[in-house]
């Protein structure tokens, strides 16, 4: 059995990177969050595209100030009230007047200062006259042309990951679509007799709800990967065969991750099935705690496999330290880096491999701080829900209080 570090570099060795890179597809930006950028993406103008004031306030020629020592104010005239939107005159008047500038709106040519309605007085005698005696900067409150994007500064760079944040900047420029990778199509197989999907409340039978499919379906919406439920496989050989055999002839690229029936006993189909149809097993199983009997697979650099054991802990883990990496790994993006928090009591049961523990992370005083929950047992969904992290706990790390530990959030986005 190897560790879970070898485990990660087995998947990433099995990736053929330039596979994904065959397909590119051109996305609208409405629905991009996630896609990788296929290509560096430029500035074509500066933004500001024109200097504008930052604040409410009165726009002047810097030069035009006088600062004298027999504290004789600054007197201008008001010629002009220019809203944002408005459309500004180039015209230059040559003497001691200002302009009533809003936030956001274009400064005439050749005014290049902008002091803020708090800091002049009116003069309620003369209403088209301003009085100021603050002290201002030359191109104070004056968002400069081209201070934000100048052209050629990137806008998002190839290879990265569209996020959220992206999204500001591609409207800044009004970009309507952007050229993506394609990403990996991926379905989902649970299996088990004994799991149904209909969400029943009678438990007078032998059958459990399937507590899995919407959990693993959310969490791979959220990082807006394309998923297909495939239901339930009963424990019978030729049903999950078929539906394998199916998945492996399409003409894509795709992952199919299957959750339970990959440990011992007698119900324990995949791994006889996925070398029936000539499925090459990188591994099965890895010395980490839950979620030991994992399997990783590959068919022929084109349809990966992670069979996923089925206690709903054990697969969670496959789906964020196995999967996820995975995604993250073909679509360009590093490996995460955990949260580093402080232990709270010791840990003090016995170890013998890498262990994941359901943990709290909190912050307290400046630092992040994590609590090992009681209930680690793989089936136990309650401490899961009242728990929001994984400790990371190699079996070199100290686990006493106050060690700082490797923390990861369950939902990692
Ligand atoms: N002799 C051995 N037995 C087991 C070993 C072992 O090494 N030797 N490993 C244990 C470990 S660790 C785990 S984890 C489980 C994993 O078993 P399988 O992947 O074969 O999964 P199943 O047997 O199908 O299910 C295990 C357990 O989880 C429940 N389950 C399955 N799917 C779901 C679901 N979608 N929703 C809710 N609950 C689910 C299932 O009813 C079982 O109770 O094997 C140990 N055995
Ligand atoms: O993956 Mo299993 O017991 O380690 O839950």
């Amino acid at each position: 059995m190897i560790s879970y570090f070898s485990s990660l570099s087995f998947i990433f060795n099995n990736i053929i990177k330039s596979v994904f890179l065959k397909k590119i597809g051109i996305c609208k930006l409405d629905c991009c969050v996630f896609e990788v950028s296929y290509f560096d993406c430029f500035s074509f103008k500066n933004i500001p595209n024109y200097n504008t004031s930052a604040m409410d306030g009165y726009a002047l020629v810097f030069s035009k100030i006088r600062y004298n020592f027999d504290f004789v104010y600054n007197r201008f005239f008001i010629i002009d009230l220019i809203k944002a939107g408005d459309f500004t005159s180039s015209v230059f008047f040559d003497g001691d007047y200002v302009v009533e500038i809003m936030t956001g709106a274009r400064i005439p040519e050749f005014f290049d200062t902008v002091v803020r309605l708090e800091d002049v007085s009116l003069d309620f005698n003369n209403p088209f006259e301003i009085v100021f005696e603050k002290v201002l900067f030359f191109g104070e409150n004056v968002r400069i042309f081209g201070d934000d994007f100048k052209i050629g500064s990137f806008i998002i760079r190839k290879g990265s990951i569209f996020e959220l944040k992206n999204y500001v900047s591609t409207s800044t420029f009004g970009l309507k679509n952007l050229f993506f990778l394609s990403k990996i199509k991926v379905y989902l197989i649970c299996t088990g007799n004994e799991i149904i999907d209909s969400f029943n409340l009678d438990y007078n039978n032998n059958f459990i709800n399937n507590s899995l499919y919407t959990y693993f379906l959310s969490f791979f919406k959220r990082i807006s990967i394309d998923v297909s439920y495939y239901g339930i496989s009963l424990d019978l050989k030729n049903d999950l065969k078929f539906k394998i055999y199916n998945l492996i002839n399409k003409d894509e690229i795709s992952l199919i991750v299957t959750t339970g029936a990959v440990s011992k006993g007698k119900a324990d189909i995949i791994p006889s099935i996925l070398s029936e149809l000539n499925i090459d097993i990188i591994f099965h199983g890895v010395f980490i705690k839950p979620g030991k009997p994992i399997l990783f697979a590959n068919y022929l650099n084109k349809h990966y496999f992670f069979c996923l054991p089925g206690n709903p802990i054990s697969s969670i883990i496959g789906l964020r330290f196995f999967v996820y990496p995975f995604i993250r790994y073909i679509m360009g993006d590093v490996l995460e880096s955990p949260l580093k928090a402080f232990l709270e009591e010791d840990y003090v049961l016995k170890r013998t491999v890498d262990l994941f523990l359901k943990s709290f992370v909190f912050f307290y005083k400046n630092n992040f701080h994590v609590r090992i929950m009681e209930d680690q047992q793989s089936f136990k969904v309650k401490s899961f829900v009242e728990s929001n992290s994984f400790v990371f706990l190699r079996l070199c790390d100290s686990s006493k209080k106050g060690d700082v530990l490797n923390v990861y959030f369950y939902e990692p986005f």
